[in-house]
């Protein structure tokens, strides 16, 4: 496929090399360039070896006119030629972080078009991708006054936003895509500008055909802020399948796009942690059979409890206000609400105004059982449309520890793990040890993946063992321990007998803050002396384990701080286990941490070794690899 810069309001174009080409010194290396260009890009990209030959041509004739015509002006004018060369090289190569991609073709050809014109727009962007269909678009520069259509065929529409969310998740899982749904049900007014939608570069199907400057007009009153912006408008061509895709036709009793139906109202139900193309397409499918109301009934609870990976759902606000900004954007004229779901029913058995359900292959027995409490409850039946599950590809390869086959949260989860969750603390600085704070629940295997970063190059400190140190006999921390729980404490060579101690505070949260607060500073008195010690010894990454991290306030001197977690009940038996202690002592000990999920709200990273050895080393090796790469920028 062949992309043409097409407009670029700030930026000469490079028609402008060809113009200057009147100039005899730069015909003559342009000439030369176009050659050697071309022959080195004979397989695939005649284009770009025209490029490279226009900028090798201009360093020809720049070299020839300086010899030739030694006249200031003239030299000036080839440094120009070769900068705007060299942007527009640039501006080839370069993706957007945000673009917009405008589809003005016919649904049917843009449906023939599609794993292209999806491949063409992942390539060309970073980040976000907005895609907006509007076949009128064409009619609507050539006679203006023409107006605007519905978007009659919501069957195709569905096939082809389909598509785009799951064919851009194989090709970049991390871009996020966003297919408008205007002019379905309503003429939309022009797209709604919205803090959540802006672009820096707009990718078209549209031929120009002398229309630039409609297109331009258009785009003014058509789009937000679009006046104000520096745009890199590439233009791509389509490139007709060779090979048609099979529609799926199996499921279309449960299709009811296909079948032309159209709701007042409607009901979906589901966690929606981070939003993913499954949730994307279940949405879009709803929007398209829905005029007025969409109910999302939102779990959380007892619904969520037992999901793998609990501990990383985001929390319910975040999940109902990401649903409604996707909404938002895709419909803007329909109304949603997001009632709190505490068992798979919620309002969808009490509502009497609802006329459809909309679930996926999996969930159809949940809108089954809906439907039959609803009748129970004197209620209309839903129609139920079912759409297909979208798969992840990826899921098999990824680690082999229970990934779903389909696109689904917990996988979304589980590639968490190791990755930074967000921005350190304190960023690296050159001539300083790089300080992270490991911390995690009694039992969750702090100790393993502090062996494992040792292992990867670490200087690892171990808090505990500062700890033990602290009740030395002799020590600061040890006279004022004995001047406030007395002798009783100590055995009968006078050392802290640690059992005794621990009688006296564990019951009482008054009696361990008094301990905390002779021992707290001295353990971090003698672990800065470690991290000293260490950084002396030519180690740049020092970790630091401490079970207590966030509670002591430790956290506010680290660079990170990484947290490990195991569910509460594989806590509890792990450390029944390894301690042979009762499930009584460990709920007590547990019941003093902050749980997982409060420890992970501080986590720049996050560790779960519940699976086997094996792939916590590899959340691990991940972690220090990503780690290696924010400490030796800059
Ligand atoms: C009990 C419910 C709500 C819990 O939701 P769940 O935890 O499964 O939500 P999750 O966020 O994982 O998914 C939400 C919806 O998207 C669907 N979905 C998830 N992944 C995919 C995928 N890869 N492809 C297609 N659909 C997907 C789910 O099947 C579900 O229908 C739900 O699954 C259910 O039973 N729905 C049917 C009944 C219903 O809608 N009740 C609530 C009415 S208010
Ligand atoms: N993947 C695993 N599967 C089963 N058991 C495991 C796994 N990883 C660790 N364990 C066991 O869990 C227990 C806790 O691990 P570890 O001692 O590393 O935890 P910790 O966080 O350092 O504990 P604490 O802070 O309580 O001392 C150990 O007995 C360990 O062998």
């Amino acid at each position: 496929m062949f992309q043409k810069l097409i407009q670029d309001p700030n930026q000469s174009i490079p028609s402008v090399i060809l113009t200057s080409n009147l100039l005899l010194s730069s015909i003559t290396g342009s000439a030369i360039g176009f050659l050697v260009g071309t022959a080195t890009s004979i397989k695939k990209h005649r284009g770009l070896g025209f490029y490279y030959g226009a900028i090798l041509g201009g360093i020809g004739g720049g070299i020839q006119s300086y010899f030739i015509y030694p006249d200031a002006s003239l030299n000036l004018k080839m440094v120009s030629i070769l900068t705007d060369a060299y942007i527009y090289h640039q501006k080839m190569s370069s993706k957007a972080n945000k673009s917009l991609l405008l589809l003005t073709q016919q649904l049917s050809d843009i449906k023939l078009n599609i794993k292209s014109l999806i491949e063409e727009s992942v390539k060309h962007t970073n980040n976000e991708l907005f895609v907006y269909i509007n076949p009128c678009l064409k009619n609507r520069l050539v006679n203006p006054e023409s107006k605007q259509l519905l978007l009659n065929d919501r069957y195709k529409l569905k096939q082809i936003i389909d598509q785009f969310y799951q064919y851009s998740f194989k090709l970049n899982p991390n871009l996020n895509v966003t297919c408008f749904l205007h002019n379905v049900h309503h003429i939309t007014k022009p797209l709604v500008s919205n803090s959540l939608f802006s672009y820096d570069q707009i990718l078209t199907d549209f031929l120009l055909d002398n229309l630039e400057i409609s297109l331009d007009k258009f785009l003014v009153q058509n789009l937000p802020n679009y006046e104000s912006k520096k745009l890199n408008f590439v233009n791509l061509i389509n490139k007709t399948e060779t090979k048609n895709h099979e529609d799926k036709e199996n499921f279309s009793k449960f299709d009811l796009i296909k079948q032309g139906k159209v709701y007042e109202n409607s009901i979906i139900g589901g966690t929606f942690d981070r939003i993913h193309p499954g949730h994307k397409i279940l949405l879009s499918e709803s929007v398209l059979l829905t005029k007025n109301r969409l109910l999302i009934g939102v779990s959380d609870g007892p619904l969520i409890a037992r999901k793998k990976l609990s501990e990383l759902i985001e929390d319910f606000d975040t999940r109902c206000q990401n649903v409604k900004n996707f909404l938002k954007l895709v419909s803007p004229d329909l109304d949603v609400v997001t009632p709190l779901l505490t068992d798979p029913y919620g309002p969808s058995i009490t509502e009497p105004d609802y006329q459809c359900i909309i679930v996926s292959q999996e969930t159809s027995s949940g809108g089954e059982m809906v439907n039959k409490k609803r009748l129970e409850n004197n209620l209309n039946e839903l129609d139920i449309h079912i759409i297909d599950l979208a798969n992840d590809d990826d899921s098999k390869t990824v680690d082999n520890t229970g990934d779903e086959v389909k696109i689904s949260s917990s996988n979304q989860r589980r590639r968490l793990l190791g990755t930074l969750l967000k921005q350190p603390y304190i960023a690296y600085e050159e001539g300083k040890p790089y300080i992270i704070g490991l911390t995690g629940g009694l039992a969750s295997g702090k100790s393993h993946i502090l062996k494992d970063l040792q292992n990867l190059g670490a200087a690892c400190i171990d808090t505990d063992k500062l700890g033990h140190k602290a009740y030395e006999k002799d020590t600061e921390a040890y006279r004022k321990i004995v001047e406030v729980f007395g002798n009783d404490i100590l055995d009968e060579s006078r050392n802290i007998n640690r059992k005794e101690l621990g009688k006296k505070v564990f019951n009482s949260a008054e009696e361990l803050k008094k301990l905390t607060d002779i021992v707290w500073p001295e353990i971090r008195r003698l672990r800065d002396v470690e991290i000293e010690k260490s950084f002396s010894e030519g180690y740049k990454i020092i970790v630091v384990e401490a079970p207590v991290m966030i509670e002591a306030g430790w956290h506010q001197k680290v660079n990170e701080v990484w947290v490990v977690f195991v569910p509460e009940e594989e806590a509890i038996k792990r450390a029944m286990q390894r301690d042979g202690s009762t499930l009584e002592k460990v709920k007590q000990t547990l019941s003093s941490q902050l749980s997982n999920k409060e420890k992970l709200k501080y986590a720049n990273v996050a560790f779960c070794p519940l699976w086997e050895r094996e792939y916590t080393i590899r959340q691990v090796q991940k972690a220090w690899n990503l780690l290696l790469e924010r400490t030796t920028k800059k």
